[in-house]
């Protein structure tokens, strides 16, 4: 990892409109977010509020419609061919036909990397599958090889789209665990997630969003105070009341144009 003092993350005016049959679909809505370095950051907001949408244009996976983004003062294309930022992501592709350890090996490769790959495999709790193929994993087992993929650069901004989704329970325990003991080391981490729980216990900082907007940012603390209430569920559905009506369903068309 490198140190800087740019901002992890600085993302100004950010709006991301789709095509859709009847007009434009906005998915980002003026967005704007300060990340800083070492921090812990829940992404949180209903389905479509364009949590998925906003961590594609952190990693310069679509460009923006307006605004900018800026990862530690770079733009996003550099920082990734850099491997200072790296994402474990819902629908990263994954070949079905070769082992655990084969697809980190081949991750690290794209980075020059020719070093064994074991302390990733490790750190990911898929040491013991290293072999498996992984059209043989279970849905938590490739969770946790997408996280050892994201984890080969050492990056200094590891980005985690519902990181933990499929996983057991002792999977997710280890999981916060090396996450935290990532964050301790200094990597800055912002991971979407719909399990508030998650948020409250590892989070150093919450950002809900809501029609592509942040509508509420800050500690625990402070988000529960802006709603008034200690309920971190409650919080969200006060903040996010007009959702509803307007969210629909899940997002299912995820990765259509990306
Ligand atoms: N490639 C796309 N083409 C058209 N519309 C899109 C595309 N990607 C996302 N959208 C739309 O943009 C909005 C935001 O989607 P996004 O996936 O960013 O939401 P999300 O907060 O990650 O949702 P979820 O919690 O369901 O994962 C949704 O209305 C979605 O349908």
């Amino acid at each position: 990892m490198t140190s800087t003092r740019a901002p992890a993350v600085a993302v100004t005016g950010l709006v991301k409109e789709f095509p859709g049959p009847g007009g434009p679909v906005r998915a980002v809505d003026g967005l704007d977010l300060v990340v800083r370095p070492g921090e812990v950051v829940a992404f949180l907001g209903p389905n479509g509020a364009g949590k998925t949408t906003t961590l594609d244009l952190v990693l310069g996976l679509t460009t923006p419609t307006a605004g900018t983004v800026h990862v530690f003062g770079r733009t996003p294309a550099r920082a990734v061919a850099d491997g200072q930022v790296a994402a474990a992501l819902q629908d990263g592709g994954l070949l079905r036909d070769i082992t655990v350890r084969e697809t980190v090996e081949v991750t690290a490769a794209l980075f020059g990397r020719t070093t064994d790959v074991g302390p990733e495999l490790e750190r990911a709790g898929i040491a013991e599958i290293a072999g498996r193929r992984v059209g043989r994993c279970s849905g938590g087992q490739r969770q946790r090889l997408r996280f050892a993929m994201a984890l080969v650069s050492d990056p200094d901004l590891l980005l985690l789209d519902e990181p933990t989704t499929g996983m057991d329970v002792r999977g997710r325990r280890d999981f916060w665990t090396a996450i935290r003991d990532d964050a301790a080391g200094g990597r800055t981490v912002v991971f979407a997630t719909h399990y508030l729980q998650e948020a409250e216990a590892y989070a150093d900082r919450i950002v809900l969003v809501s029609h592509g907007r942040v509508v509420a940012d800050g500690s625990l603390a402070e988000v529960r105070a802006q709603a008034g209430s200690h309920d971190l569920e409650d919080v969200f559905l006060a903040l996010t009341a007009d959702d509803g009506a307007t969210a629909g369903p899940p997002s299912t068309n995820k990765g259509a144009h990306r």
